[in-house]
């Protein structure tokens, strides 16, 4: 948007010039435009409630944020990357614009800045004056989703199966050929079918969605078509439209498409090859404007072998297949969705977390996913909710994750003999030469790193007799 693009240049400039991070929020105390350090420290999705009680303090000095009783109700309560902030209220003959903060990170920041209060107060001021004016003619200052259009929050990865459906989306932006999209559960085809939607020729048309499996089948005509007054008991009084009129110069989305009765199949081809519909009771037919999206996560050779789906159909909805591969099979976004999650999570979990062990990496990427992008995203929320320090460990993971990690360990020890085998004949060298008294044990032990009564146990274990 162009008005925060200014904002931010500013920003930025202001930033470089006194070596300070700023952010700019809204009156309702949530970010507009910020210093990248900022984002990258705080994340896009700050809100401050209790900026509110600063409305006419004119200058408020927060020293370590986080700790403070006023930080009551914010999500970074406790947890605040910040060491100092100096917020002034934007407030200009009664009307309220926002607040602008200069902020630390560094200790030696929060030095310069205390240091030089009255010198940043100052500039404070005049980086006021000109967010203001750049404002100032805005009627109502509500920068935020009202004025942006609500886009799918959906993340490329970069392994090389996202980057070709990347590029294959870029390259069908003018298209309106029919897309079937296939992928196991949770792998984001629902997400996906938006984001096609969003960044096409039709997308300022409805994005109107269907799940086959859900509708009752002899609902399943009137739904798609829509009825007449009377066409049926229980009929509405001036008849429905049905899901095809709905999505009339935008988009159907039909997910589990595999479900589709067998008997209704014709019909829908017929619409797709001819573009009219005629409403269940009706007289009249009217033509139709649909790009159609389709998703499965079912085989359709074997639904069509078993005649429970009709190849001509499959053919005329199969023009643009898209195939979303499971995340075990794309491990090297797993870090990607992860921040992203973690950015997405901050509000609704109240937690401020931005990074994670190596070890928490270590097990989110030696598991197979089954539920692949929904179940990622909800051991973040899980692992978010319960975490006690400021980045993600294995502590919060939830219990059957780290079962999993166990079994891992347990599955690779047995499955590698010839390891077994090395570390048996190391720790019987070591006690041929310190010897297989206690003391001799003591020197092996403290030789090979461990401690004596590991020494102990892997003597038993490994059924050592020297
Ligand atoms: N590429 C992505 N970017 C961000 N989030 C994603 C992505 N893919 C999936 N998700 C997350 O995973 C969840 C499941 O995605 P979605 O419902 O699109 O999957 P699906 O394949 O349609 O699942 P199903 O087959 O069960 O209907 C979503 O709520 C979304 O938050």
């Amino acid at each position: 948007m162009l008005l925060l693009n200014s904002i931010s240049k500013v920003i930025q400039a202001f930033s470089r010039l006194l070596h300070v991070d700023i952010a700019c929020f809204n009156p309702e105390g949530k970010l507009i435009a910020a210093t990248e350090e900022y984002v990258r420290r705080k994340g896009k999705k700050v809100y401050v409630p209790f900026f509110n009680s600063l409305y006419g303090h004119h200058i408020t000095f927060l020293h370590h944020p986080g700790k403070m009783n006023t930080c009551e109700g914010c999500h970074f309560i406790n947890n605040c990357p910040s060491k100092a902030e100096l917020v002034q209220d934007m407030i200009i003959n009664g009307k309220k614009y926002g607040y602008l903060s200069f902020v630390s990170f560094s200790q030696e920041n929060e030095k310069i800045l205390i240091e030089n209060k009255e010198y940043y107060v100052e500039w404070l001021s005049r980086l006021k004056e000109i967010i203001i004016s750049i404002l100032r003619d805005i009627d109502d200052f509500k920068v935020n989703e009202n004025n942006t259009q609500v886009s799918t929050n959906y993340i490329f990865g970069n392994s090389q199966s996202f980057i070709q459906i990347q590029n294959l989306i870029k390259s069908i932006r003018n298209s309106t050929s029919s897309v079937l999209i296939t992928g196991e559960t949770g792998t984001g085809k629902s997400l996906l079918a938006q984001y096609i939607h969003q960044h096409s020729l039709v997308s300022k048309g409805a994005f109107v969605e269907l799940n086959c499996a859900t509708i009752p089948e002899n609902l399943f005509e009137s739904e798609l078509f829509g009825y007449e007054e009377g066409a049926f008991t229980n009929a509405r009084r001036k008849g429905k439209q049905g899901y095809f009129e709905l999505a009339d110069n935008g988009t159907l989305f039909l997910d589990e498409i595999a479900d589709l009765p067998i008997n209704l199949q014709p019909k829908l081809l017929k619409v797709l090859q001819d573009g009219i519909i005629q409403r269940l009771g009706g007289t009249s037919s009217k033509k139709i404007n649909v790009r159609l999206i389709a998703a499965t996560n079912q085989s359709f050779e074997e639904l069509m072998n078993e005649k429970l789906f009709r190849s001509d159909l499959f053919y005329r909805l199969n023009v643009i297949p898209i195939t979303i591969p499971p995340l075990r099979e794309r491990m090297e976004d797993v870090e990607l969705l992860v921040v992203n999650f973690m950015e997405k999570l901050q509000e609704r979990t109240g937690k401020y977390i931005h990074s994670f062990t190596e070890e928490y990496m270590d097990i989110l990427t030696s598991y197979h996913w089954p539920g692949n992008l929904r179940e990622l995203e909800n051991v973040i929320e899980y692992s978010m909710n319960l975490e006690t320090e400021t980045v993600l460990t294995i502590n919060s993971l939830p219990p059957y994750l780290l079962n999993k990690r166990l079994n891992i360990q347990q599955a690779a020890h047995e499955e590698e003999p010839a390891l077994v085998e090395a570390e048996r004949e190391v720790i019987l060298r070591k006690l041929q030469h310190y010897g297989n008294s206690h003391n001799g044990k003591q020197m092996a032990a403290k030789d090979l790193g461990i401690s004596i009564r590991t020494l102990y146990r892997k003597i038993e274990k490994l059924q050592i007799r020297s």
